[in-house]
């Protein structure tokens, strides 16, 4: 062999080594994330397997009236540079098309509105109070609403006090649509202990799919596998492939598919952990893993989009919301037939040249769970009454057309995203967070990761979380391979 021959050996021995095979399950946020990542860490060996027909998971969109709309996430929670979604956003030139925030109405159950800047003033106190960091506490987030809300509203003067805590009642149930749960009571008041607060909400409605899709054009077509559900992930193996080489892992999909993997990196999300790991792991995951499963809560969100010849509400309103007299402010889950007491908001799409004219009307949990077993048409008729009724405008017309997401019946999501219930401390996200560990050959170890929004106490329920989470899980990787990635710092730096 002479010098040049001895390269090319030792450069191709150190390709086999240096190039695990590597699947990603989930072409979510999560996925996306992890996937792009490992192509930049110099990767080359990197499949997405994905069940559904197109990219994105719970970022999603449909098409109603004249322009497609977001049917998940559309929201930036933390409209700064620390948040890496904010910055692809700007990357991608979005933030200078997002409308400014219009104006918020408030209706009383009996057709009357309430003076604006009173509600307004009412509603930051309740947030204010609601925004709570509980610090291990164990209470719930209900027991610490109620009381501090039943402080304002003794308050308040005689004569407002039906109005203070109907609108401090209506800032419970918006938490609920922010953590997609069924009752305060219900959710741990120590939720955002680990929480990262990057800033203020940014309605982005029309465009967080985009940017997903602009995302997922860094990642080669033809390694990006759609309609590809995943049925078993078998693991702590040795797999022979055609030419003998051995891999622990085999994915194996339900059109009968078999990918022999190095590393595998699991994202789908916990609804659909909580519904099928018991089938999806061979071996099954370890004891603790499987109780962080459980004990962790998959809540669910609807949003009800609804389509009208004409606007109804005025020119500047973004937001109309409804108000019960002697609602209870940490709201119990409502029976069947008082489920309407739980659609109180409704956002108004913006701008109407580019979407007609659109409400939202959003429920959080049972709530959800329950209209999205309903027909169109008696969901459509049942809530033209209730705005009837609130706006005292017995002629609003129903709705041209009516759209209900169904993320609960999803059998890939199984639901929204995930929330702490009572008693459950955020740091069970870092067990889920655990790479499985091999036994029969440790040399082979990091077989299957974790990735995806309930691994991530720090930004759990976002899609900067989600994507943090790929991210971290490829960097995981890299570590392994002794590869390293410049820390991304600004915007700038973010892809
Ligand atoms: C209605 C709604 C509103 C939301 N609003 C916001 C918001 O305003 N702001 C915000 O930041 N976040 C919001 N979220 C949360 C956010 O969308 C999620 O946190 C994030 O998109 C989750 O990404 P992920 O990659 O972790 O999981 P997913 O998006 O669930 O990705 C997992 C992927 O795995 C695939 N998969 C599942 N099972 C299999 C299988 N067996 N084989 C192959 N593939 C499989 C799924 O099809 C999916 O594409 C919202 C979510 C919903 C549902």
């Amino acid at each position: 062999l002479n010098n040049t021959n001895l390269f090319t050996v030792n450069a191709s021995v150190m390709m086999d080594v240096q190039q695990p095979r590597i699947v990603v399950v989930g072409a979510g946020v999560a996925g996306l994330g992890a996937a792009i990542k490992l192509k930049e860490l110099g990767f080359t060996d990197v499949t997405v397997v994905e069940a559904a027909d197109t990219v994105g998971g719970r970022v999603a969109k449909a098409n109603i009236g004249k322009a497609w709309v977001d049917t998940g996430a559309q929201y930036i929670h933390g409209s700064s540079e620390e948040n890496l979604f904010y910055c692809l956003f700007k990357k991608y030139g979005f933030l200078s098309q997002i409308p400014d925030e219009g104006n918020s109405v408030f209706y009383r159950h009996d057709g009357r509105k309430v003076d604006t800047e009173f509600a307004q003033r009412v509603y930051e106190k309740g947030e204010s109070i609601i925004r709570y960091r509980g610090n291990n506490t164990g209470g719930s987030l209900g027991e610490h609403f109620a009381e501090k809300a039943h402080g304002v509203i003794e308050a308040s003067q005689a004569d407002e006090k039906t109005v203070v805590q109907g609108v401090l009642a209506l800032v419970g149930k918006d938490y609920l649509l922010s953590i997609a749960a069924s009752d305060l009571h219900g959710v741990s008041a120590d939720s955002w202990q680990y929480y990262i607060n990057m800033g203020d909400d940014l309605n982005v409605e029309g465009f967080m799919f985009q940017v997903v899709e602009k995302l997922a054009e860094n990642f080669p077509k033809e390694r990006l596998l759609l309609n590809k559900a995943v049925r078993k992930i078998e693991w702590d193996g040795s797999f022979p492939d055609t030419k003998g080489l051995e891999y622990p892992v085999r994915v194996v999909c339900e059109d009968g598919a078999e990918i022999l993997a190095d590393h595998v990196i699991v994202t789908v999300s916990l609804g659909c952990l909580k519904a099928k790991a018991a089938n999806l792991f061979n071996p099954s995951l370890p004891a603790e893993k499987k109780e962080v499963i459980e004990k962790l809560s998959f809540g669910n969100l609807a949003k009800i989009f609804l389509e009208y010849e004409e606007a109804f509400w005025e020119k500047n309103v973004s937001c109309i919301s409804f108000i019960w007299d002697n609602d209870s402010v940490a709201s119990a889950p409502p029976s069947q037939t008082e489920w309407l007491k739980h659609l109180s908001q409704f956002t108004v799409m913006k701008p109407e040249e580019r979407f007609g004219n659109i409400l939202i009307g959003w429920c959080p949990g049972d709530v959800a769970d329950l209209i999205e077993t309903m027909a169109e048409k008696e969901l459509a008729s049942a809530i033209t009454e209730h705005i009837r009724m609130f706006t005292g405008n017995p002629n609003i017309p129903p709705p041209k057309s009516i759209m209900c997401t169904q993320w609960r019946k999803n059998n890939f999501m199984r639901g929204s995203y995930t929330f702490l219930p009572v008693g459950v401390d955020g740091k069970v996200m870092d067990v889920l967070a655990e790479p499985l560990v091999a036994t029969k050959n440790p040399n082979k170890d990091l077989q299957v990761l974790f990735a995806g929004e309930a691994t991530i106490k720090t930004l759990y329920g976002t899609v900067q979380g989600s994507i943090i989470s790929g991210h971290r899980e490829a960097e995981r990787l890299a570590q392994r391979y002794g590869r390293t990635a410049p820390p991304a710092v600004h915007c700038e730096s973010h892809t």
